[in-house]
């Protein structure tokens, strides 16, 4: 038996072609663009790379996209007052800080500048508390595009065992509190749980979102589970075997094509919204 490979490219396309469509008409009706401001902090190529991505897919839908790149030195009180400028500027829909930011800067202070309404990548504290409490809001982008194609494939969760691996503020944490209102039976995995083969031999569904290259053995994974791979190391590995756990596994996301273009479809779609939302 070998797994059904969860399209990412496939799915994240018909909601780009959505988002398109719902940028158009906000143009036409406000005779504006959907704008989004992208944040980036330092010159790590990996990250200017990724900010690249995330505006050229702008591009093609219709929205606006403004880099603003600050140097490595900048400080929390610097990037947090660029930051409240876009949060006030009405040109401006939604706004993007590219993770990691130096170390010497307090990240999560830079996140919360950002004004609740113009959250589109969903990384603020008001932001994680909707999501977890089930009021309406923005999705931290990578969770929010996870979800989306797993109904894709109409994968049933209520009352699945869902074990994710990681537990980072923008995507271990909440993929797993968006499981937990889809009445998964969740179990969170980090570097310090005890055995970790243990928990994803029992998993209906593994979400791997750790940074490390094929962390989780083929061997691990229970017949038929769903496996998702959030994992996206340097040349393009994941932190699944793939091959290997593609011959045990019922789904599974491919790196790249998987997780990957949901994340920047949510981020755009979420960026339209916030435009038709208004401030
Ligand atoms: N495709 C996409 O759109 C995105 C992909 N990513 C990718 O996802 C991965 C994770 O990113 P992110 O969440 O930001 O990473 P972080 O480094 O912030 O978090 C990693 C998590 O993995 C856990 N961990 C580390 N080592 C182990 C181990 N040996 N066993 C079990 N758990 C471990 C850590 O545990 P602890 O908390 O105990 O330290 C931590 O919770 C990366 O490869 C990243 O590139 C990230 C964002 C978007
Ligand atoms: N505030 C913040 N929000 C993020 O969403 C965020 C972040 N910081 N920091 C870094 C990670 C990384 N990330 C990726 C998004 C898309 C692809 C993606 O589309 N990859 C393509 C491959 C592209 C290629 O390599 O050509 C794929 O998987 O198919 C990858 C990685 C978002 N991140």
């Amino acid at each position: 038996m070998s797994a059904t490979v969860l399209d990412g490219t496939a799915v994240s396309h018909s909601l780009l072609d959505a988002t398109a469509a719902r940028a158009a008409a906000f143009a036409a009706s406000s005779g504006r663009t959907p704008t989004l401001a992208t944040v980036l902090v330092g010159d790590d190529p990996a990250s200017r790379t990724y900010v690249k991505m995330k505006r050229s897919r702008c591009a093609k839908v219709g929205i606006g996209s403004r880099a603003v790149e600050l140097p490595a030195s900048t400080t929390t009180e610097q990037l947090v007052a660029a930051i409240s400028a876009l949060s006030a500027d009405p040109t401006v829909d939604g706004i993007l800080l590219q993770h990691p930011v130096p170390a010497h800067v307090d990240e999560r202070a830079a996140f919360e500048a950002i004004a609740p309404g113009k959250d589109v990548d969903g990384v603020t504290m008001h932001s994680f508390a909707a999501m977890a409490f089930g009021e309406p809001g923005f999705h931290s982008c990578t969770p929010g595009g996870i979800l989306r194609l797993l109904d894709a494939y109409d994968l049933p969760l209520t009352g699945r065992r869902a074990v994710v691996i990681g537990r980072s503020p923008i995507l271990g944490k909440p993929v797993g509190m968006l499981l937990l209102a889809r009445d998964a039976t969740v179990t969170y995995c980090h570097s310090r749980t005890a055995d970790l083969a243990e928990a994803v031999r029992e998993a209906d569904v593994v979400v791997a979102a750790v940074g490390r290259p094929e962390l989780v053995r083929g061997e691990w994974v229970k017949p038929g589970a769903v496996v998702v791979d959030a994992g996206y190391n340097p040349g393009n590995v994941g932190d699944v075997e793939h091959a290997a756990a593609a011959e045990r596994a019922g789904h599974i996301t491919p790196v790249p094509g998987g997780v990957g273009p949901m994340t920047i479809a949510v981020l755009l779609e979420q960026t339209v919204r916030a435009a038709e939302a208004g401030r």
